[in-house]
């Protein structure tokens, strides 16, 4: 039997550290919690007064304080002896990195919610009515009980995004900063709405290729121009008409529309569809896929 010593356990062998970062999958991380000793069957044996969490089964189940008890841990002896330094990788410009796997994952998350993590992505011209549905949308689905979250293009501007103007350059980077940013929020179970004029079809079809199947939903806001300039509550169509900003979608600058999305809510001619109204056509589309239970 291999006795791993590590320091002694505080009052129930959780620092404030080691309770952010969820409960213990290995023997050396259950080692890190107080004196464990590591035998040939895979089980922990705990020497002290420690309490834990039992990772052997998918559902994680607290392990009350007890002293000198055993408990079956299955753990990873790559992880023990080192051989995991070979899943060290290289992403972008980082090199010699290696992912932290936590004990708590997305599938534990969803549970908690009873929902299913995912993006939708509201795509069209500006004043098409992305951020009102946006806003509907998350209404509709709180009001059901559901968590959700709103990534407007307007807002991320004014904090993580206000280095990058509108080339297409820096559009194509502002898409990618949000479609990872909605990616961390799926992985925390939440139903990320990300609004964005988003003109281009590659910087969309990357992001989408960003998540599993199904988990990219997206969304667009088939207004006709005439509709969005006539509407014009900034009074941006204006300014880009009379030449005072460079590079308006729409106006001097293209907007591709989606050939192959999840959902159209179309505004035509007279006849006016309301937000929620809108917002009720993604919440059919979400229940009817899943996404609305764990
Ligand atoms: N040149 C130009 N073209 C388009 N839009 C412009 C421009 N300059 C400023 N704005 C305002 O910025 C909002 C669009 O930001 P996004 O982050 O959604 O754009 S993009 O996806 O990066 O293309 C957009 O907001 P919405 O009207 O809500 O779409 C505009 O208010
Ligand atoms: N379904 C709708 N019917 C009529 N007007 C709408 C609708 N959706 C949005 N609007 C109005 O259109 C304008 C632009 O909407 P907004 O959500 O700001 O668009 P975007 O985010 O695409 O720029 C706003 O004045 C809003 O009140």
């Amino acid at each position: 039997m291999n006795v791993v010593k590590a320091a002694p356990p505080s009052i129930c062998g959780f620092k404030p550290r080691d309770v952010e970062s969820g409960p213990p999958a290995t023997a050396t991380a259950a080692a890190k919690l107080g004196f464990v000793k590591v035998n040939e069957s895979n089980e922990i044996k705990s020497l002290g007064l420690s309490c834990g969490v039992d990772v052997g089964s998918r559902g994680l189940r607290p392990i009350k304080a007890m002293e000198d008890q055993t408990v079956s841990v299955k753990t990873d002896r790559s992880a023990i002896n080192g051989k995991n330094l070979r899943q060290m990788s290289t992403a972008g410009n980082s090199t010699n990195i290696v992912w932290h796997k936590c004990a708590v994952e997305k599938l534990d998350r969803q549970r908690l919610l009873q929902q299913k993590g995912c993006v939708i992505w509201i795509t069209g011209l500006s004043g098409s009515g992305k951020s009102t549905v946006a806003c509907a949308l998350s209404q509709g689905l709180h009001l059901r009980g559901k968590l959700t979250y709103i990534l407007d293009g307007d807002n991320v501007r004014h904090g993580l995004n206000r280095d990058l103007g509108f080339n297409a350059e820096d559009r194509a980077e502002n898409i990618r900063r949000i479609a990872e940013v909605a990616k961390l929020f799926a992985d925390a179970g939440i139903i990320c709405i990300a609004s964005l004029i988003s003109p281009y079809r590659k910087d969309r079809d990357a992001c989408r290729a960003l998540f599993p199947e199904g988990d990219f939903i997206e969304v667009f806001m088939d207004v006709p121009l005439n509709i969005c300039e006539n509407r014009d509550p900034k009074g941006l169509y204006k300014l880009a008409r009379a030449g005072k900003i460079k590079g308006f979608t729409g106006v001097d600058d293209p907007y591709e529309p989606p050939l192959n999305c999840e959902i159209v809510l179309q505004q035509k001619g007279r006849d006016c569809v309301s937000p929620s109204s809108m917002a009720e056509t993604v919440i059919s589309y979400l229940e009817e896929k899943g996404y609305l239970q764990a």
